[in-house]
């Protein structure tokens, strides 16, 4: 089995995209991400955060500058990361324990391993009970719980996600907030989150970027300062909460 650390560090320096329709998506961006950060990005619709993240997944290319998960594999093509898109994208053809184990597809793990951790992280995200069940017999939430499970099922260092809990209601997204905080704290990894929530951002990150308009270039870098472990819900009474909130919004208009 491949072994890999279990934190890696992000790199981003003078990022520029720019589509072949001409369309300048990203415009010099510099950011780098600590070992095991939980950094948020928001921005105005359009603005090139999907860009950015899947530059750093290694899903696109930039025109100029560059990002690097460093501390990480070797090859690029060996990137040890995971990404969750808004939509679950989970094979219809394979029961939910299969597609969380498709993730260690050619990773040499021995069966009874993949077994275990599979039934492990489903019981994790409160699918204990379905890994038979086929994805068309999961509700919305559901579907997103298990891709969150294939996300960590291999433990990587890193974690893009992309809008995960965007398509969810404001209750089932409160409570995967939560999940995914239980899960980074017993595995730490760098996440990088991309949200339209600016409350879900200061409720999940360590550091929230705030993106401008397109073309999009980091506009602030703001500092969550509260105490982890959080609670989705009661993180919003905490003094400064609204505040760093409102500070958000403003620098967003
Ligand atoms: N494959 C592509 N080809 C051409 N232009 C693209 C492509 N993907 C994105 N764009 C353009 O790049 C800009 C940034 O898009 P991107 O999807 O990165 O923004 P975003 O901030 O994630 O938007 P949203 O918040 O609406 O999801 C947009 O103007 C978009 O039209």
């Amino acid at each position: 089995m491949r072994t890999w650390p279990t934190v890696a560090s992000i790199a981003i320096e003078h990022l520029t995209k720019r589509y072949p329709s001409g369309t300048t998506a990203l415009d010099d961006a510099n950011l780098d991400i600590a070992d095991g950060e939980f950094v948020a990005i928001v921005g105005p619709s359009g603005c090139g955060k999907s860009t950015l993240l899947r530059i750093l997944a290694g899903l696109d290319t930039a025109t100029e500058g560059h990002a690097a998960v460093e501390g990480a594999a070797p090859a690029a093509s060996a990137l040890p990361s995971a990404t969750v898109f808004q939509e679950a994208s989970l094979f219809p053809w394979m029961r939910v324990g299969e597609n969380v184990a498709f993730a260690f597809d050619s990773l040499g793990v021995p069966r009874a391993d993949i077994q275990r951790r599979v039934a492990d992280v489903l019981a994790l995200v409160g699918l204990g009970d379905y890994a038979r069940a086929w994805p068309h017999e999961l509700s919305g939430g559901m579907k997103q719980r298990a891709a969150v499970a294939r996300a960590f099922v291999t433990d990587p260092p890193v974690l893009f996600m992309d809008e995960p809990f965007g398509a969810l209601d404001e209750q089932t997204r409160v409570g995967l907030a939560n999940e995914l905080m239980r899960l980074w704290e017993r595995s730490p990894k760098t996440v990088v989150f991309v949200t339209h929530g600016i409350e879900e951002a200061v409720t999940l990150a360590d550091r929230v970027v705030v993106m401008s308009a397109r073309p999009g270039t980091i506009k602030a870098v703001i500092p969550v300062p509260f105490p982890r472990p959080r609670d989705a819900v009661a993180i919003r009474a905490e003094p400064g909460f609204g505040e760093l909130v409102v500070r958000i919004w403003d620098l967003l208009r």
